[in-house]
């Protein structure tokens, strides 16, 4: 991966200060600003390359596309919902967050709660504060031999399951994605909901909140589940309805509620915070020391190793880039880039570009197909009316822009020889080009192919004619008038027609290309 330059970067919660020391320590300027209105983020990171925040900051739309350095978003934990990854993405911006610091910590809580709901030890100690001694009004129930019923599998889901597994809990649980093998190895059976609400007199959810989660406990759920079920949110407010939860709150459907999390946080409306059967906090599921400490320094390691091009961890919506760490794949990238480029020069006179097919061969290139596709897209839409594309929205930005993009591997007839080929609209413009000693080059352009292979570097100038040495001394004579200089000459051999294609490099871009559009067909210059 290819280093990304960050000087500058913004932290706008409460982090950890090793977050700070780390960055500042890799040659990073760090600003620490808390609660700004929106209205104060949207003025201030413009001033930034990074932004780290944990849950309290939206980073909104208005306030990525005011980034116009913004090259990374941290989030110093694990939910990424308060961050517009969209917009992001489509700005070529990196978000990345930091899995596994806080898992233990929200693990934790989330059992705190489940027991404290179990013996009302909250509402036992505001009693006892009030200077009462109510032995009869606190009568808990044991979790021993009682069914907890875990709605997403992931890190903290498994690490909730195995430690009430040891208050003899039996665990039981619903995952799309976690293989009920996987679950079972570590004691939780899956199974879908509707066979799991009525079986729990416990569940806790810990799925990330999308739409797809909104609402999973609802007025239906709820009404399928036992009588009394006690219920824990420490993942995110929102996935279990807060008005269907005040409704079996008050019908004793539900018994109980643990909340950590809230849909508005702080809770501007208090009733549930109020309800006698609930127990809340203010979103403390990573308020720990080392929970804190982990992620402040993975998400300071994580961008400092981005931005040096060591390693790309914890991205949650650049994919591409993860396959870019083998030592030759910048010259790649700069391959695919060019190809676009040339491509783009060389059809500029036609029809707009609507189809991309990529097409990658040779078994080194089979897991590079994905970032060769979009380093293309970025040498397409290069003076495209964007900002900036790269690896990171180049497919959004060509879906965008009305390009379909295919991309496929082909295994190649010459062992070890990897090529790749770029074709726009059909086939009607198509390139071929390689990496050699570590250079990218041009092998074939619409069905011509160099006779030594066209070095992609530097100011190129490219046409088609027929053979003859009159054309080239007024060509020669168009660049010398224009003070431009010509460093190197290829020719494809003859295609039909005795028609070639001349690539030259230049010393520098023709002011007006005009008069060579009238020596040659199709004309085009670019910098690659
Ligand atoms: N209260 C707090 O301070 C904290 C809250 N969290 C929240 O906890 C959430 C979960 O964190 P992790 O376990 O680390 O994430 P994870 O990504 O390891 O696990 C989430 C699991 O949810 C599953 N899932 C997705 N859609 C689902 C659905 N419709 N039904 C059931 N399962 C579904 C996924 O397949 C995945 O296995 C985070 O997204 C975050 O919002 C995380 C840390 C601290
Ligand atoms: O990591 C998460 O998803 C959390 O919810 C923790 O949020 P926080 O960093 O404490 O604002």
């Amino acid at each position: 991966m290819a280093p990304i330059s960050v000087k500058r970067v913004l932290i706008s919660e409460s982090v950890d200060p090793c977050c700070k020391s780390v960055l500042q320590e890799n040659g990073i300027e760090v600003t620490e600003k808390q609660q700004m209105t929106k209205e104060e983020l949207i003025a201030e990171i413009r001033n930034y390359d990074g932004l780290i925040v944990r849950s309290a900051t939206k980073v909104t739309a208005d306030v990525i596309n005011a980034g116009s350095s913004l090259k990374i978003i941290g989030r110093a934990g694990t939910g990424v919902d308060n961050v517009d990854v969209d917009a992001a993405t489509k700005r070529g911006i990196i978000v990345m967050n930091t899995p596994s610091g806080n898992t233990l910590s929200a693990a934790e809580l989330t059992c705190a709660l489940v027991m404290s709901l179990s013996r009302h030890i909250p509402q036992a100690v505001i009693s006892m504060k009030d200077g009462k001694w109510d032995r009869k009004k606190f009568m808990g129930s044991e979790l021993y031999g009682k069914v907890l019923g875990i709605v997403g599998l992931g890190r903290i889901g498994k690490e909730v399951a195995t430690r009430m597994q040891s208050f003899g809990m039996k665990t039981i649980g619903y995952d799309p994605i976690t293989p009920p093998e996987v679950s079972a190895s570590w004691g939780v059976e899956q199974m879908t909901l509707d066979q799991l609400w009525p079986q729990c007199d416990y569940i806790t959810v810990h799925t990330p909140l999308m739409a797809s989660t909104t609402g999973l406990l609802n007025d239906a759920s709820f009404a399928k589940c036992k009588k009394g079920v006690k219920v824990v949110n420490c993942a995110r407010g929102g996935i279990i309805d807060e008005a269907a939860l005040l409704r079996a709150l008050e019908s004793g459907q539900c018994g109980g509620a643990g909340l950590d999390v809230f849909v508005e946080e702080p809770p501007r409306e208090r009733a549930l915070v109020n309800h006698p059967n609930v127990i809340s906090c203010p979103h403390l599921g990573a308020s720990t020391k080392e929970a804190q400490a982990r992620c402040g320094k993975d998400i300071a390691l994580q961008i400092v190793d981005m931005a040096t091009g060591k390693a790309l961890v914890g991205a949650v919506n650049a994919q591409v880039l993860a396959s870019t760490f083998s030592p030759d794949s910048q010259q790649w990238i700069r391959l695919g880039e060019s190809m676009g480029k040339v491509l783009k020069a060389c059809s500029a006179s036609t029809q707009p570009c609507s189809q991309l097919h990529v097409t990658s061969l040779g078994e080194a290139l089979k897991k590079s197909t994905g970032f060769l596709s979009s380093a293309a897209v970025v040498g397409l839409l290069t003076e495209a009316p964007h900002n900036g594309p790269n690896l990171v929205n180049a497919l959004p930005l060509a879906k965008e822009t009305g390009i379909t993009v295919h991309t496929d591997h082909k295994a190649s007839d010459e062992r070890e020889a990897c090529v790749m080929e770029v074709s726009v609209n059909g086939s009607r413009y198509k390139a071929v080009g390689s990496v050699q000693a570590g250079v990218p080059v041009l092998l074939e352009l619409n069905g011509s192919v160099f006779r030594q292979p066209v070095p992609l570097t530097g100011h190129l100038l490219f046409f088609r004619a027929n053979c003859s040495t009159e054309f080239l001394s007024s060509i020669t004579g168009v660049l010398a008038t224009a003070g431009v200089e010509l460093q190197s000459f290829s020719a494809s051999s003859s295609s039909s027609g005795g028609e070639k294609w001349y690539c030259m490099g230049i010393s520098s871009l023709l002011g007006d290309i005009g008069a060579l559009k009238s020596l040659v067909k199709d004309a085009a210059q670019l910098t690659v």
